[in-house]
């Protein structure tokens, strides 16, 4: 139970291999949804397809023997939308709420009775009884037809992905490192659109943030916009330097853990080694993203630079990565050409300063290449 009146009818997928067909979820995911019980009763969202069945046992126990009146669609993704024919196979008198883009993209993937479905418009209201609820269009956080809905009796604001993150809701883990994995791997892109919703959710007055993924945030929600602030805006949000590396031989990968001992001594909060090829890429993204410098390094590799640096490169490109400073370091054997590689994507993002301390190793590591580092490391500790 959320509030006297709102329950929780979500479930929590440990079966899931990725999520999205691409993100590992160790602790699995939560397709949240929710039931508003009033004169006449909204479900806001409904979950994948994968836990449908179990999704209506959960409907059917807050229901009790009365009937769903309207049915929220915040978000058309399958993870949240993909139910939708099971559940009005049940409810077949339940109202589709949604925007013109909603029924839109529905229509691409229900044969659905569009005749009777609620088309609402950016501020309309739906009136439940005593609780009211209001519509906030967040297009593009992170499909273009998410709306936010605010229910104003209760003070309870329907998210949709925002302030969502990876993992089952029993799972016992810290919220801020997997919703900011979450964050910037599904809805990083879109800085702006979320900027723009951020303004309008401050000029309602939040208790309760129920989003559809991750625990409902109930206390301290400060915190949770605070985070979202930063992230959206493209700031760094910790002291530190993450270094991400691609080596061939391990030449490479030594010279950066050499630099991690260096920047460590000369007092940097904290250094964060990502390994491209061997650790999970949405992490390395998400430090990216989380420090302010970061030292690219990797080996030449058929006249650029190793495959693993340049698929993470377009990663971040894709991911409208900005607002950092950034040191390169390559080795190669005959013609170097790493740095130049990383140079050529790094130049196609916005405000990106890259340090003129360029390194480049040949083989080993030599005392003028650690003398190359300890100084890259001064630098990256005093600018
Ligand atoms: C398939 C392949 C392609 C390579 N291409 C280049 C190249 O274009 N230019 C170069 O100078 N070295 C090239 N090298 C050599 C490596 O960059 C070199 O061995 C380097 O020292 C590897 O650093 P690491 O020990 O960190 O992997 C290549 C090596 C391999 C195996």
């Amino acid at each position: 139970m959320i509030t006297n009146d709102i329950l929780y009818v979500g479930v929590d997928d440990r079966d899931i291999d990725l999520f999205e067909g691409q993100f590992v979820v160790p602790n699995g995911i939560a397709y949240n949804s929710y039931v508003i019980l009033d004169d006449k009763i909204a479900v806001m969202d409904t979950v994948d397809k994968r836990k449908g069945t179990e999704y209506l046992l959960n409907l059917e126990k807050a229901l009790g023997d009365r009937l769903p009146d309207y049915l929220i669609v915040s978000h058309v993704e399958p993870d949240h939308a993909s139910s939708i024919r099971l559940f009005l196979d049940k409810y077949p008198k339940t109202q589709l709420v949604g925007n013109a883009k909603t029924f839109q993209f529905l229509a691409q993937y229900f044969d659905l009775n569009f005749d009777s479905v609620l088309t609402v418009r950016e501020g309309d209201t739906l009136l439940l009884g005593k609780h009211e609820l209001h519509f906030i269009f967040a297009p593009m956080v992170h499909w273009p037809e998410v709306m936010f809905t605010y229910d104003s009796c209760d003070k309870v604001l329907f998210s949709a992905d925002a302030f969502g993150k990876f993992g089952a809701l029993d799972a016992n883990e810290d919220w801020t490192c997997e919703a900011r994995r979450y964050y910037f791997n599904i809805v990083g892109k879109f800085g702006m659109p979320v900027q723009t919703v951020l303004k309008k959710a401050a000029a309602l007055d939040i208790r309760i943030i129920c989003p559809l993924h991750g625990p409902i945030l109930s206390e301290n929600l400060g915190k949770y916009l605070d985070k979202y602030n930063t992230w959206s805006s493209y700031e760094p949000e910790s002291e530190g330097v993450f270094i991400a590396c691609a080596s061939l031989h391990g030449n490479t990968k030594d010279a950066a853990f050499a630099l991690k001992e260096m920047l460590l001594s000369k007092g940097c909060p904290k250094v964060v080694i990502s390994d491209l090829a061997r650790d999970d890429m949405t992490e390395a993204l998400e430090d990216a993203f989380r420090y302010g410098k970061i030292v690219l390094a990797a080996s030449s590799y058929n006249g650029g630079v190793m495959p693993f640096m340049e698929d993470f490169l377009h990663h971040l490109k894709g991911k409208n990565y900005q607002k950092r400073t950034v040191a390169l370091i390559e080795n190669g054997t005959w013609a170097p050409s790493a740095n130049k590689a990383m140079t050529e994507i790094l130049s196609q993002m916005k405000d990106i300063t890259i340090l003129d301390t360029a390194i480049t190793l040949r083989g080993t590591m030599k005392a003028e290449d650690k003398k190359a580092l300890a100084s890259l490391a001064d630098r990256l500790c005093t600018s």
